[in-house]
């Protein structure tokens, strides 16, 4: 049914309404879930503020159009309605919507039912009306309806305004409801939002009066990774003029072979975490602390945020997601013998096919071997569609051969082993790239890696606790994790 009888008509008119107004304010941590119709992928957005609004929507238009004009006729009126439905995420600058719409083409590369988005949005919806029948306040939804414009007024609240009142009320740990489209409910982790606001007073979430400084609070979601104006411009740029330039698939797969015999040294998790003082990382634009640093900052974040023991293989994964940096470091007593940097850190990619636009400095490609090279240059490359990101080699770097370590010698759960392995995969979970690659297990763990790289990212700032104000937090956890000393 495409609306063709009037009651579907008026029906998706409500829904239009509906979906237009439940969206006019941006809401930032929701998590949709939804089964899309002729689509097997469940899919999972973990949505916030201000993520890559103009990108990702000049990219779900494009492809919208393409497939407009591309596709058979009988589809016609479906992609009309799913058009005007997108035209309206651009009206109010929602890149939930967008984000929506682009993945239910990407995912399985035909049009889902227009039916089932709107009863994704309805989901959605409800799950806002009960939360505000629960009293929750700072909840912004009604008495929106006319105050939309390009920018919905709501829009410029934070998640902090709007969740957390009603986090006072509730411990942080507690589960939420989620209802999926095909009408089961699933427990899903609540967790506070990214400024730990969730308890709000200090030293009452087991992080021992720590957490004030996890996460600057004067520093805006938007100020972090600007590639084009920083602090650190000059040197971020030429870092990844240089690494953009020389790595290539070849490269990737021999650093691979080099580096996982593990066959450098043999020292627990916790020893050589103190190598990370000894790296500072050119490629990042938001801090210039050594690695070390920014590895409490992140644990401690992670804590933050899902503070239940039940997350504990989370806190040390986020201690540890870095430690691949010591690739980087030069201890000939240990074999390590300090890759330069560009094959170490910064955002990672596939290689073997075309490097996708959403990467950042993606005109540095240019002069990448791999992009003039016909087996490599093409969208697939040296793969086949939805073949799953285990399949693709990813540029070498900290974040590959941290997972080796990990997924070979410890006993973290496969989220915790895709979050090493895809944190620094910025065009996947931050643009959205690279879709047509996934398979329905990388979309099922995209939602932790997306949660993770909150934590990652905007615990960056100027405080740090030392290590001796957290050994005995972690210690005992990276032994329960990596039961024995790990082969480096
Ligand atoms: O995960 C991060 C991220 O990708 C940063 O952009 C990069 O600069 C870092 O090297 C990496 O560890
Ligand atoms: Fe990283």
């Amino acid at each position: 049914d495409d609306g063709d009888d009037e009651n579907a008509n008026n029906e998706h008119a409500d829904d239009d309404h509906n979906a237009a107004t439940l969206f006019s304010f941006n809401s930032n941590a929701i998590e949709l879930v939804g089964l899309v119709n002729n689509c097997p992928s469940i899919f999972f957005f973990l949505c916030h503020r201000f993520v890559f609004k103009f990108n990702i929507i000049a990219n779900a238009r494009v492809f919208v159009e393409k497939k407009l004009f591309t596709t058979g006729k009988n589809q016609k009126k479906k992609k009309l309605k799913l058009l005007q439905l997108f035209a309206k995420c651009i009206l109010f600058t929602d890149v939930v919507i967008g984000k929506i719409v682009m993945s239910i083409f990407e995912f399985d590369g035909t049009i889902g039912n227009v039916h089932h988005i709107y009863k994704l949005f309805k989901e959605v919806k409800e799950f806002f009306l009960k939360k505000k029948a629960r009293g929750k306040k700072g909840f912004c939804f009604e008495g929106r309806k006319n105050e939309m414009t390009t920018h919905g007024s709501c829009k410029k609240r934070s998640l902090c305004e709007l969740d957390s009142c009603s986090a006072q009320n509730e411990p942080a740990t507690k589960k939420a409801k989620v209802q999926t489209c095909s009408g089961e409910t699933k427990e899903e982790p609540k967790a506070t939002d990214h400024h730990g606001h969730a308890n709000g007073t200090k030293g009452t979430n087991g992080t021992n009066g720590t957490e004030s400084w996890a996460i600057d609070p004067n520093k805006k979601e938007s100020e972090f990774r600007n590639y084009a104006t920083g602090k650190r411009q000059e040197t971020v740029q030429n870092f990844y003029k240089e690494q953009h330039t020389k790595m290539t698939y070849e490269v990737a797969l021999k650093k691979r072979e080099e580096h996982l015999k593990f066959n450098k040294c043999v020292m627990t998790v916790w020893d050589m975490i103190h190598y990370l003082d000894q790296v500072v990382d050119d490629s990042d634009p938001d801090t210039n602390l050594t690695q070390i640093e920014h590895a409490i900052q992140t644990g401690e974040a992670a804590r933050k945020v899902y503070p239940g023991s039940e997350y504990d293989w989370f806190h040390v994964t986020a201690l540890i997601h870095d430690l691949g940096k010591i690739l980087a470091v030069k201890d000939d007593s240990k074999n390590l013998k300090k890759e330069p940097q560009w094959c170490v850190v910064g955002d990672t990619f596939p290689v073997g096919c075309q490097f996708s636009e959403t990467n950042i400095f993606y005109d540095d490609f240019a002069d990448n071997p791999d992009n003039r090279d016909k087996r490599y240059n093409t969208f697939y490359g040296v793969y086949s569609p939805k073949c799953g990101l285990n399949e693709v080699v990813m540029s070498w770097g900290h974040d590959e051969y941290m997972y080796h370590v990990a997924k070979t010698q410890s006993t973290l759960p496969e989220q915790a082993l895709y979050i090493l392995r895809f944190h620094s995969f910025y065009p996947w979970h931050n643009k959205h790239g690279y879709m047509h690659l996934c398979n329905d297990k990388d979309l099922e763990n995209l939602k932790w890696v997306k949660a993770f790289q909150k934590c990652d990212l905007y615990s960056k700032s100027q405080v740090c606790p030392k290590l001796e104000d957290i050994v005995s937090y972690y210690k005992p956890l990276l032994e329960k994790y990596f039961p024995k000393p790990v082969r480096w």
